[in-house]
């Protein structure tokens, strides 16, 4: 089912399906929608209960300000909704930092985290910054090659030309005001002081050659989890829940059944 829901200020878009729990909730990165986690939900059983979601400004959702805890509370309030708790939470990049600090905020919500391509901090206050001006003096569509060359390696996007495309134009249709509040929050969110204190069963997964989040910095968070798990996969990129959605779906599994 594919629906709309407020949650406080903003309508938020959204795919669920019922099924065997706990659920599977899925948080997406910066620029992108809900789709990007079709190649993993087609590697999954069909019989899982499953929640996507659009976060603010991103997608079919509405644009409406909110740093990292908003957008843990906009999960959380769908969540709510759909009657969820003690889900495996799914989370890449900006999603994975939602992930974490709704773990924080709302631990009855999680009984899992997968933390894809994140960390619990991203990035620095200057680079935030210069972003925020080039999306305002650029345009998102004009920055597309850099970010593209950040999420999928080389020898991919020579072999995906049409893929490569088809995300590209999911990045630049992007509205700018909410990507802009997203870095906004990523420039202020900082949970290197808190996360030693999650508790639930944690995968953290890195890409060799991932631009934006690289794999020391994403080791990193899982050195600092107590008792997570880390996982490497050669040859990716920023997404492999696009790239190798496979090498997302197993891991997820693993961690359904231990939590099951
Ligand atoms: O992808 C994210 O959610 C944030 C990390 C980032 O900066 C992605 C990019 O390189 O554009």
């Amino acid at each position: 089912m594919t629906g709309f829901a407020r949650i406080d200020d903003c309508v938020l878009h959204y795919t669920f399906r019922e099924g065997r729990g706990p659920a599977v909730v899925f948080l997406n990165s910066l620029g992108t929608d809900l789709r990007i986690w079709d190649g993993v939900v087609d590697a999954l059983p069909t019989d899982l209960c499953l929640l996507r979601m659009d976060k603010r400004g991103h997608g079919l959702s509405e644009t409406a300000p909110g740093d990292m805890a908003r957008f843990a509370a906009d999960a959380a309030g769908l969540m709510d909704r759909f009657g969820l708790s003690r889900a495996l939470i799914c989370g890449v990049s900006i999603g994975g930092m939602i992930a974490q600090e709704l773990a924080l905020s709302r631990p009855d919500l999680v009984g899992g985290l997968l933390l894809s391509n994140t960390a619990a901090k991203i990035g620095d206050a200057a680079g935030w910054q210069d972003r925020l001006f080039r999306i305002e003096t650029d345009g998102l569509p004009a920055m597309a090659d850099g970010v593209l060359d950040r999420w999928f390696p080389r020898a991919f996007k020579d072999g995906h030309p049409d893929m490569v495309a088809g995300y590209r134009t999911m990045l630049s249709r992007t509205d700018a005001e909410g990507y802009s509040n997203a870095c906004r929050a990523l420039a202020g969110a900082d949970l290197r002081d808190r996360v030693g204190t999650i508790a639930c069963p944690t995968v953290v997964i890195g890409g060799s050659e991932d631009g934006s989040t690289p794999p020391d910095v994403v080791r990193g968070l899982a050195d600092a989890i107590p008792g997570a798990d880390y996982i490497e996969i050669g040859g990716a990129g920023h997404l492999p829940c696009i790239q190798t959605p496979g090498d997302v779906a197993a891991p997820l599994m693993d961690l359904h059944r231990r939590i099951s």
